[in-house]
């Protein structure tokens, strides 16, 4: 008996087992995600990406559960291949919030990459203010030494991408590639478009509102590792 099955019998209690549950459920975590894969790639049209490419919307969809998404998902061509490149080449992750940072598995990162989200910086609100703008862009004063090379995921700030594109515009050198897929109703389509319009950087946007810190973190996941 283990030690944690001893002491809640000792408190007249037993630790449910699978025999035991009256829930029936899948326990493990591999056979969870390999059901999920097969799922995704039985529902959903990835017919327009192979490879390293195709890793990323499925694992896209993976983060959202919505395998119509591949409609709203346009990804420049070479987007993985420099995503994959540049991470294996030691690039740092710069990310928009500290969600899309914290959902970046750090045992796939094949180079022990960096992870950054200035977000939480003292200077930002500071800076926020000096520039009459939101948090989320203004941390982004705080990439500048980083981002050339760099891998960005934003998942949440229609303003941090906008503030990426000015940035690129004031001369600081471009990133290898970008998750671009913030989320929401202001701003977020109008965002995403203006990327995937403006052909200075290898990109990946989910068009229209669909987006988010989850769905930006597992694609970076998805350039991080080859495996599932
Ligand atoms: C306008 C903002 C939007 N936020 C959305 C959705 C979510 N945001 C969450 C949280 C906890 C955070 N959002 C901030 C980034 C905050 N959100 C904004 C801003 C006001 C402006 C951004 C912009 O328009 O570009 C932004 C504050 C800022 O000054 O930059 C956050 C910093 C606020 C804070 O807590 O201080 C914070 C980031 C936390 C982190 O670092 O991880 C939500 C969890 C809110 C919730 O439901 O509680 C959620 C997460 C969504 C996600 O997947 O990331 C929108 C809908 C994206 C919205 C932008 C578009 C719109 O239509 O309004």
């Amino acid at each position: 008996m283990s030690a944690s099955q001893n002491a809640l019998r000792q408190k007249g209690l037993s630790e449910p087992t699978p025999e035991t549950s009256r829930y029936d459920y899948v326990r493990d975590g591999g056979a969870i995600y390999a059901r999920s894969f097969a799922m995704i790639r039985a529902e959903a049209d990835l017919a327009r990406w192979s490879g390293a490419a195709e890793r990323v919307v499925v694992r896209m969809i993976h983060a959202c559960g919505m395998t119509d998404l591949p409609g709203d998902v346009e990804m420049a061509e070479g987007f993985a291949e420099a995503g994959v490149a540049a991470l294996k080449a030691g690039a740092p992750v710069l990310c928009d919030v500290h969600m899309v940072a914290d959902g970046v598995t750090r045992a796939r990162l094949p180079a022990n990459n960096s992870v950054i989200c200035t977000l939480r910086d003292p200077r930002v609100p500071d800076l926020a203010r000096q520039l009459d703008t939101t948090r989320s862009a203004a941390a982004m004063e705080l990439w500048r030494e980083h981002l050339p090379g760099s891998v960005v995921a934003v998942g949440n700030a229609p303003t941090a991408l906008f503030r990426l594109l000015e940035l690129l515009d004031a001369g600081v050198a471009p990133p290898a590639a970008v998750v671009g897929i913030p989320v929401g109703f202001v701003g977020a389509a109008e965002s995403k478009e203006a990327l995937a319009r403006d052909g200075r950087v290898p990109f990946v946007v989910v068009h229209g509102r669909r987006g988010g810190s989850a769905m930006a973190a597992a694609a970076v996941n998805a350039l991080a590792s080859e495996i599932e």
